[in-house]
């Protein structure tokens, strides 16, 4: 299977994080090949992993069995069309497509009826610790399996039943790195408010972060039970709980969920 030449075509955020734990993971570099308009970002990739790099698009999908799709939504249309204008054959290969927003049925009117797997991966990718839905149309068992391989390299792999539920998996772990760092870099405002300079305060807030997703991986206890080991009675962390209550945290959160599932309805009726 890492016999099969991967080509990104978009070498942004989300490629560099998949790239990064395809190599961790033992993906061959020589396997590899990025293609981007912004050569800075190939530059660094190619110091960084020696993987193959391109400014040339139709260069990379024709050197590539697997082609994985990873420009913006906004970009994607004008990405497909030049493929399908300029390199025809490559209808015949596996599509992967990272980007949200854009159905299946989209990537139909574009390139054909090729086989093609939705991919929502998140950039925690890059350290292994990903999460990934999948949604596959038209492909092979071997394809699934390779693409489920390419991913379980970056973490967790999810199949996914509907294509509506690519929407949910953003909403739930695509974006949702975002919201952990928003809430680490309130956290660490306050810190150095406080008086922690801005490493310190750093450093104690990922530190703290990964010791409480560790525990929460680890343990069998729901999230509410570990919650409740901290709060004493009548101690800090209530006052704290409280005080997010008061201001509706989980309704908050639960807004942002689905403000994030509408705006990629939203894509998917206008790219
Ligand atoms: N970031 C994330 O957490 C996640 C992102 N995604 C999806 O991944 C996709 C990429 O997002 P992200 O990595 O964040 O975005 P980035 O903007 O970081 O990456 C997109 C890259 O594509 C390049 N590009 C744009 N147009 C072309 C073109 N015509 N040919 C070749 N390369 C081109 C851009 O170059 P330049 O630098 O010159 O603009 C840029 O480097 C999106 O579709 C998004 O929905 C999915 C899950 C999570
Ligand atoms: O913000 C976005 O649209 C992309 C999709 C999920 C995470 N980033």
């Amino acid at each position: 299977m890492i016999d099969n030449t991967v080509a990104f075509i978009g070498a942004g955020n989300m490629a560099q994080c998949i790239i990064g734990g395809m190599i961790q993971q033992g993906y061959p570099a020589e396997n590899i090949i990025a293609a981007n308009r912004n050569t800075e970002k190939l530059q660094a990739l190619k110091n960084q992993y020696n993987i193959a790099t391109t400014t040339d698009n139709i260069e990379a999908v024709t050197k590539a069995d697997v082609i994985v799709l990873a420009v913006k939504p906004q970009m994607m249309a004008e990405v497909c069309q030049q493929i399908i204008e300029q390199a025809p054959e490559s209808k015949e290969k596996l599509f992967i497509s990272v980007a949200a927003g854009i159905s299946v049925e989209r990537f139909e009117q574009l390139l054909g009826q090729v086989r093609i797997i939705r991919a929502m991966p998140n950039t925690p990718a890059l350290v292994g610790l990903g999460v990934t839905g999948l949604f596959p149309s038209r492909c092979s068992v071997y394809e699934q399996s390779f693409t489920e391989k390419l991913f379980s390299g970056t973490g967790k792999t999810l199949w996914l039943e509907k294509e509506q539920d690519i929407n949910a998996i953003i909403a739930v772990t695509g974006s949702a790195p975002a919201y952990f760092f928003y809430f680490m870099q309130a956290i660490q405002q306050v810190a150095q408010e406080l008086g922690f300079d801005e490493a310190q305060a750093k450093a104690m807030v990922a530190q703290t972060a990964l010791g409480a997703a560790t525990m929460a991986s680890q343990s069998d206890l729901s999230f509410e039970a570990l919650r409740a080991q901290v709060t004493s009675k009548g101690g800090t962390t209530h006052q704290a709980i409280e005080t997010f209550r008061q201001h509706n945290l989980e309704s908050m959160v639960k807004d942002a969920m689905y403000a994030a599932i509408r705006r990629a309805e939203e894509m998917a009726n206008t790219l």
